[in-house]
């Protein structure tokens, strides 16, 4: 249960974070989606998933859920704030935001991995996730995806102990 609330308070943060991100880019007239800045979350993705263990192509459907639900996310503030444009101050620059999305990401498979030591997913932990995992503008469909992804992400086969020194 400890790694379920630690895996839902990093999606809640993530998820949370997109208000900031739909701020900025709004501010400075910038789209919503960043292929370049994708790329590079998913090189650094499969590259967390290798240190933590994890198979890095396993990763990849969940991190593009991330993504996903992140664009939807901003699409709705920015749409939101459409009729009221002074209401999406933010004093966060991008640059910080997203080195807090690094640091998430990470975070975020780390504590996959861990959990699944401890086996794979139950749909009573999938319900648990669910429930816990709430942000402004993420919705059910979303976070279905999220979690399905989830369930995806496998463990890198052991390399085998040689005895070879
Ligand atoms: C969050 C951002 O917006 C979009 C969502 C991304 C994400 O969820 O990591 C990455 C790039 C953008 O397409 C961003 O630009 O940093």
């Amino acid at each position: 249960p400890i790694c379920l609330s630690a895996l839902s308070s990093l999606l809640t943060e993530r998820m949370a974070l997109m208000r900031d991100v739909a701020a900025y880019k709004a501010k400075h007239h910038l789209p919503v989606e960043d292929i370049v800045r994708e790329q590079n979350v998913l090189l650094q993705a499969r590259s967390n998933a290798h240190e933590a263990g994890l198979e890095p192509q396993s990763v990849e459907p969940f991190i593009s859920a991330l993504m996903n639900a992140g664009k939807a996310i901003q699409y709705r503030y920015l749409a939101d704030w459409l009729p009221r444009p002074e209401s999406f101050v933010t004093h966060r620059d991008l640059a910080g935001i997203r080195q807090r999305i690094n640091e998430l990401d990470k975070h975020l498979l780390l504590t996959i991995s861990q959990r699944l030591r401890a086996g794979t997913l139950s749909y009573t932990d999938r319900a648990v996730l669910a429930e816990k995992t709430v942000a402004p503008n993420l919705t059910e469909a979303e976070k279905d995806n999220l979690l399905d992804t989830m369930r995806f992400i496998q463990h890198a086969p052991q390399a085998p102990d040689t005895g070879k020194v």
